[in-house]
């Protein structure tokens, strides 16, 4: 009787498929039958108008939101492959912005050196000051200081543009090019478009009324 071999290791087909994917709030169709895949190595922009369902759409993705229909399936478990940043920058007032990193260090698992990690969001100099004492955009970049931490297969970002100045758009532009040439799956939110191969997936056309 032949003996059957062990599967080779090669890991193939994409990282997220999603299938007829709608989902309705407040009595109103924000996308409807959804359907895209989405491999490793590639960048996704997700564009809308205000209300169109972004935040919704990253928030099922990664499991944050149960109220729809259709399919999200995974290539393997999320929980560990995943970078998630909300929309609000989530840091602590109280916690200074190494204390904040080390934190959420803590809560992820997340290897690497917050300082290093703090210097590449161009945070050098702020490392002890409390977040509650920065700026938008510098607690902003507190947040985005995990993309500079140990690398992690899936990253989904809410809006990680916002409230940055210029140089901060130009990092964090080239670090999502950057992970995704490494093989990092990129999902995102923004109007900023980050380089001529990103895939781009456009809400707003549901139609509105269910
Ligand atoms: N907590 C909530 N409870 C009930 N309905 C909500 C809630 N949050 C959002 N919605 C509804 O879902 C719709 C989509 O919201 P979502 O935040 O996903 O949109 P978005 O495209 O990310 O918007 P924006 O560009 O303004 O951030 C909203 O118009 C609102 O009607």
């Amino acid at each position: 009787m032949p003996r059957r071999l062990p599967e080779v290791g090669i890991i193939t087909g994409p990282r997220l498929t999603v299938r007829r994917l709608s989902c309705e709030r407040d009595d109103r169709m924000l996308f409807r039958e959804l359907a895209f895949s989405a491999s490793d190595g590639e960048i996704w922009q997700i564009t809308g108008a205000n209300g169109a369902g972004k935040t919704t759409l990253l928030r099922i993705l990664v499991g944050l939101h149960g109220f729809f229909e259709g399919e999200v399936r995974w290539r393997e478990p999320l929980a560990p492959s995943l970078l998630y940043l909300g929309h609000q920058p989530g840091v602590r007032e109280e916690l200074s912005a190494r204390e904040n990193l080390r934190y959420s260090q803590a809560l992820s698992g997340q290897a690497g050196d917050p300082d290093a990690a703090l210097d590449a969001v161009g945070l050098y100099g702020f490392e002890d000051v409390p977040a509650g004492r920065l700026s938008a955009g510098q607690k902003r970049r507190i947040a985005l200081a995990r993309l500079w931490l140990a690398p992690k297969p899936v990253w989904v970002l809410d809006e990680p543009f916002t409230a940055i100045d210029q140089d901060g758009v130009a990092r964090l532009d080239a670090r999502l090019r950057q992970a995704a040439a490494a093989g990092t799956l990129v999902l995102y939110t923004s109007h900023h478009r980050v380089g001529d191969d990103v895939r781009r997936l456009h809400l707003g056309d549901a139609g509105g009324a269910p």
